[in-house]
């Protein structure tokens, strides 16, 4: 799983600008490290028709690579907040950008808000793998990355400190998760004059 999501991060940098892998792969990414989640969801004794199994969020990861059974579940929102299953596919995995890449490349990566709806009165697994920087790195994206013209999105902040920051907001449980790192270290772009030809 490590060498598979090593291979992703290369592939999103070669994306991402030319030169881009040769200049920030070893650079940035060296230290990253994964850890695997087998979960297992239950459905309630009481179910009915479909159940939130696991409320929106995004994940705190660079990439987090999942395989779902095939039970299905898995829902990720568009832009204009759709909720769109994933259906599974055999031999098939599933790739998230998590909120660290997505402070990283300046929000031109998307960390994807999804959630596991369980439709059926049936035990669902999956596992997960979170390919994450580490604790103490300092997220801070490179100029380059977020190129001539744009404006910096993102203060730089400590890993860790964004993932405290998540595990004291989430209320202990996954319920609907308010914030995200845009909330964390998103820049307020304040103008300091008004837009110019508004008559
Ligand atoms: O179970 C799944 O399909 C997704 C799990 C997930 O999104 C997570 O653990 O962050
Ligand atoms: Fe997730």
């Amino acid at each position: 799983m490590t060498e598979l999501s090593k291979r992703i991060m290369e592939i999103v940098l070669m994306s991402l600008g030319e030169g881009f892998v040769k200049k920030y792969y070893e650079a940035e990414f060296n230290g990253c490290h994964g850890y695997l989640r087998i979960i297992n969801y239950s459905p309630p004794d009481d179910f009915k028709e479909e159940v939130e199994g696991l409320g929106m969020h995004t994940d705190m990861s660079c990439v987090t690579v999942v395989y779902p059974d095939e039970i299905g579940g898995l829902q990720v929102r568009s832009r204009e907040g759709k909720w769109m299953d994933i259906s599974p596919c055999e031999g098939t995995l599933v790739v998230n950008i998590g909120d660290m890449l997505q402070a990283w490349s300046n929000g031109k990566l998307r960390s994807s808000e999804h959630r596991v709806v369980l439709k059926k009165p049936v035990n669902r697994f999956s596992l997960a793998f979170f390919w994450c920087f580490e604790d103490e790195k300092v997220i801070l994206a490179p100029d380059e990355v977020i190129g001539e013209g744009n404006t910096r999105m993102y203060k730089p902040f400590v890993c860790l400190d964004y993932v405290k920051f998540r595990e004291s907001s989430e209320k202990g449980k996954f319920e609907k998760v308010g914030f995200t790192v845009k909330d964390f270290a998103g820049i307020n772009i304040t103008r300091t004059h008004p837009p110019e030809n508004l008559s």
